[in-house]
């Protein structure tokens, strides 16, 4: 029997933090919900995927989270990735962003086919096969192509996105709001302090930090913040290139915000000088670039914390206490 699976973003059992009441589905669902049969990634690459036979299924490594696959096929390659615990809506807000990427034609990210319910439980993903080359890109392309996604990519409905995603394993929380500074201090600061307090009892760091997000409009004095289409996940393991050496960007946690925010992972994603030579000839630098960058780390600092512990909880206890000097708050 067909089941059609994924009528609602997120299953009861997952965490409640990340149930969105659902859209009007033909403003949400540029693809097809899966229907369930024995092996539905088989069936639809057999199908809308257009081969006629899969002659190799290979493991691909690399990811910490899901299982991934390459499948060739008499119609090209498919990659393929699984998770046998979570349902769809994982999966489902990935290919939101991959599709919203995918759409600005600007920085190469792979065409997502297909997501849906493994009927043994979880749930999986279907996108373009993407042959990675073997250096690690162009810098100043990288960078190029980047500003072009964020400058091409704008939303009318403000800051945030159709659904929630996760950075890592965390829940992000995409609320569309109109006010960008409360998004951040919100939504993106405010989230990851209630973690640290929930899991850690990190009663300090909690109340520092609510005081800096409470505080940090001046640093956005004199700067007009529209909603660019960010990556908001850009590290090093999700920074590619193909085989002609142009860059490719994987593994997204997209939502719409200030384009400064995309550099909060630059810790961990070995930009240099060409990269923001390029970016800043196509988006310029705004008055008070350096003054926010600390606050953007900030954000992944705390999740980092979150997720791996307190190795990472002086570096985001730091930047808390410099910017409340700097702040007088
Ligand atoms: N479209 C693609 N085509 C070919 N290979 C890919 C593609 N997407 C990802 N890969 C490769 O597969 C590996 C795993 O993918 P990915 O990082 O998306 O997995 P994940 O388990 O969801 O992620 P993570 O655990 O890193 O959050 C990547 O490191 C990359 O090498």
């Amino acid at each position: 029997m067909a089941v059609h699976v994924g009528l609602s973003y997120f299953p009861s059992s997952s965490p409640s933090l990340l149930h969105r009441p659902p859209l009007s589905s033909a403003k949400r669902r540029p693809f097809a919900v899966a229907a369930m049969g024995d092996d539905p990634i088989k069936e639809w690459i057999l199908s809308e995927g257009k081969a006629t036979q899969i002659t190799k299924i290979s493991p691909v490594g690399g990811g910490c989270i899901n299982q991934a696959n390459r499948y060739d096929t008499d119609a090209g390659s498919f990659f393929v990735k699984r998770n046998r615990s979570i349902g769809p809506s994982m999966f489902e807000a990935e290919a939101l962003g991959l599709s919203a990427m995918y759409e600005m034609q600007t920085i190469r990210v792979p065409k997502p086919f297909k997501f849906g319910s493994l009927p043994s439980g979880g749930s999986y993903i279907i996108m373009e096969f993407i042959e990675f080359g073997s250096s690690r890109g162009n810098q100043f392309e990288l960078g190029r192509k980047l500003a072009e996604m964020h400058k091409a990519g704008k939303s009318d409905k403000g800051f945030g996105f159709d659904v929630n995603n996760t950075i890592g394993s965390t829940p992000q929380i995409n609320t569309w709001s109109s006010d960008w500074v409360q998004f951040y201090a919100e939504e993106r600061l405010g989230f990851q302090l209630r973690l640290a307090l929930d899991r850690y009892g990190d009663r300090t760091i909690y109340e520092k930090g609510q005081r800096l997000a409470k505080s940090i409009g001046p640093l956005f004095d004199n700067v007009t913040i529209e909603p660019c289409l960010l990556h908001g996940d850009l590290w090093s393991g999700n920074i590619s290139s193909d085989k002609n050496g142009e860059p490719v960007i994987l593994d997204p946690a997209c939502y719409y915000g200030h384009n400064e925010a995309e550099f909060g992972m630059s810790w961990c994603a070995g930009f240099g000088g060409s990269f923001y030579d390029a970016y800043f000839q196509v988006m310029p630098k705004q008055p008070g670039f350096e003054k926010r960058r600390d606050l953007y780390l900030l954000y992944h600092y705390l999740n980092h914390y979150n997720l791996f512990g307190s190795g990472y909880r002086s570096s985001a206890m730091s930047i808390i206490d410099d910017y409340l000097q700097i702040l007088q708050t």
